[in-house]
């Protein structure tokens, strides 16, 4: 689904403060896989998923998604198969506007231009039965804004939002940094339960080793712009959580 050939990243080429952020990568990333991303800070993880979506462009090197070369192709072009949820619960959603608004805004960012998406009882009715499949009783809630939601309840809905708009690539970036245990574990079972019952292909930067370990389908860890780790499933199964822990010592 994704494939990373012999990838270099830098910033600032030629100039004295010049970084290299990520060099040779190489990575295939199945479809309907859930990586998961670890390693210490500037290790290239940002850079990684920048890469995917768009945002930056590597500096030599072939990045190819669903075997099409998408070295050059412009972020805004990949959002109608990828989506990101970040940090900050804030970003990506419209604040002021109703949940169902915002669900409304969503579905227009994938679709065809010229299909009109009004808030019809039948959309209505489709987002509420959606919405009641978090089990966390936001169904009752879709005129409520988006701005008086707790942060986990927003970003269990952006996740939502996201799969609903027919991706195909999902993007973590440490979603759950931001906020409580119980709503970061609220979020990470909804992201796990979407990705599988959606079979999207997804990718996770965390710096929490309990969710590194719980979570995903497999984990690389990135040191100084390299993958030095790479664990499939069966190995990461038995995998201890003190096990991962040794690796940033
Ligand atoms: N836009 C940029 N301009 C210049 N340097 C950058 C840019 N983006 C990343 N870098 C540099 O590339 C290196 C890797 O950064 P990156 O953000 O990918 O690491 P990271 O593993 O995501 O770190 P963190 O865990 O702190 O978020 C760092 O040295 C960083 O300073």
């Amino acid at each position: 689904m994704i494939e990373f050939n012999h990838i270099y990243k830098s910033f600032h080429v030629g100039r004295p403060n010049e970084v290299t952020a990520l060099q040779d990568v190489n990575l295939h990333i199945a479809a309907s896989e859930f990586l998961i991303l670890v390693g210490s800070n500037g290790s290239g993880k940002s850079t990684l998923l920048n890469l995917i979506a768009g945002n930056v462009f590597p500096t030599s090197g072939e990045i190819k998604i669903a075997g099409q070369n998408v070295n050059k192709l412009p972020e805004y072009k990949r959002s109608q198969w990828l989506a990101r949820v970040f940090q900050n619960p804030l970003q990506g959603t419209a604040p002021e506007l109703s949940i169902v608004e915002n669900f409304r805004l969503a579905s227009l960012r994938t679709s065809p231009k010229t299909l009109k998406i009004g808030l019809t009882a039948d959309f209505k009715k489709e987002i509420s039965d959606r919405v009641a499949m978090l089990g966390l009783g936001l169904e009752n809630k879709l005129q409520q804004a988006m701005g008086s939601l707790s942060g986990g309840q927003r970003q269990a809905l952006s996740l939502l939002m996201a799969v609903m708009a027919d991706i195909k690539i999902l993007l973590l970036d440490e979603p759950t940094a931001a906020l409580d245990p119980r709503s970061a574990e609220i979020v990470l079972k909804t992201a796990n339960k979407l990705i599988k019952d959606y079979s999207i292909t997804a990718i996770m930067i965390t710096h929490n080793l309990k969710d590194a370990h719980q979570y995903g389908s497999r984990i690389i860890q990135l040191h100084n712009g390299e993958i030095v780790r790479d664990i499939e499933k069966d190995k990461k199964e038995s995998l201890s959580y003190a096990d991962m822990y040794e690796w940033f010592i």
